[in-house]
């Protein structure tokens, strides 16, 4: 790869995710500038594209694609709309940096991925952020310690203070625990073998029909549990916390006790009110990692296959909700371009 010392960055889908991703390109990050944004809503790239300098709205991301000004991808448009993106980039021999989901489902991944190992070589790093995430980066440097002895279970919270209004019961699997999904994997080094999924009755606070909360069991390859709460009504506040329980000892973050107050008889703290909060140096972060490996002719962190194998085990969550049944994950083989480590 030959790119440019300053890389141009065409940013596809500027709405909320990707409007604050060309905030952090722009301002936050080093090493590279906004050259294009996309979305099909025109109004909305050009608002975007406005506020800041050399960057050129377009409506179609093959088109900016074809930029000269153009050496990598960001893709934060809608879910559906990330195949149609990657392809795109992968034509053009783009890096890209994928939102997640890598896909909805595990068909369109496995499209993905089948493209990208036709290619021979990794171009997609899959925004699964907590990997970047100081605490989580912490717990599993503590784990890989073996301090704690094997771990055998691994407890996750994951609490939004409202779902948007198109959000159905699915979502809570797909878009929602996607993220435990990967850092269940990723922390434990398993592959997730099957899922189930139970739940309450819905909380009076879900708009009618939505099965809020959720309590999804993932079963490893490695004999491990891992259990998550979802809950995206909660009303309170974003709340993501993990605790692994291991044979010799516990770890826990996401409490989220950096400052504590005493006053009027009480003692407390804030909850951030969302993930631009909660996770903003691990954007900062991943989003750096991104360039610095892009302008070093590199592809690491979370790969298409992490993405294509948190689709897999997320589509076998939705046929659990819809079955109430415990649905065994399917993988298909992994491509050697991903290596062998989980
Ligand atoms: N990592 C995280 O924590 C995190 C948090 C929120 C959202 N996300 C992900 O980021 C992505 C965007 O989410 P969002 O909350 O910003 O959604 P959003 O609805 O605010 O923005 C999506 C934008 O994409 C545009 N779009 C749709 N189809 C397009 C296409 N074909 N080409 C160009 N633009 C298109 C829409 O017009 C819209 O402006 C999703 O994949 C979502 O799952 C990730
Ligand atoms: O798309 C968002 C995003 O991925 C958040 O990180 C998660 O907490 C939400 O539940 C999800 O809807």
């Amino acid at each position: 790869m030959n790119r440019r010392e300053t890389l141009g960055i065409a940013v596809v889908g500027t709405g909320r995710m990707g409007a604050d991703h060309v905030r952090r390109i722009d301002r936050v990050i080093s090493g590279a500038r906004v050259a294009a944004v996309v979305d099909i809503d025109r109004a909305r790239a050009e608002a975007v594209a406005a506020g800041v300098d050399g960057c050129t709205a377009y409506v179609d991301a093959d088109e900016a694609m074809a930029s000269a000004d153009v050496d990598a991808v960001l893709v934060a448009s809608s879910g559906a709309a990330h195949e149609e993106a990657l392809l795109a980039a992968f034509a053009r021999d783009l890096p890209v940096l994928c939102e997640k989901p890598l896909t909805p489902d595990a068909a369109s991944a496995l499209r993905v991925m089948e493209a990208e190992v036709a290619l021979g070589h990794r171009l997609v790093q899959v925004g699964f952020m907590r990997r970047y995430d100081t605490e989580y980066v912490r717990l599993k440097a503590l784990l890989g310690t073996g301090q704690l002895g094997r771990p055998l279970m691994l407890h996750n919270r994951h609490r939004n203070v409202a779902s948007p209004p198109f959000f159905t019961s699915s979502m809570l699997i797909t878009d929602s625990v996607a993220h435990e999904v990967d850092v269940t994997r990723w922390l434990l080094g398993h592959e997730i073998s099957a899922v189930t999924v139970l739940c309450p009755e819905p909380s009076s606070g879900a708009p009618g029909g939505l099965r809020d909360p959720q309590f999804v069991v993932l079963e490893t390859d490695g004999g491990a549990l891992s259990d998550v709460e979802i809950f995206v009504n909660c009303g309170f506040g974003y709340q993501v916390q993990a605790e692994a329980v291991c044979e010799r000892g516990t770890a826990r973050i996401g409490d989220g006790h950096e400052l504590v107050t005493n006053m009027a008889g009480r003692w407390g703290g804030t909850i951030p009110q969302d993930w631009t909060e909660r996770f903003a140096q691990a954007y900062d972060d991943e989003v750096q990692a991104w360039v610095d490996a892009t302008r070093r002719g590199e592809v690491t962190g979370p790969s298409t296959w992490d993405g294509y194998a948190a689709a897999a085990v997320c589509e076998a969550g939705v046929r659990a909700l819809e079955t109430g049944r415990r649905v065994e994950v399917s993988l298909a083989e992994r491509p050697g371009l991903y290596g062998a480590e989980v």
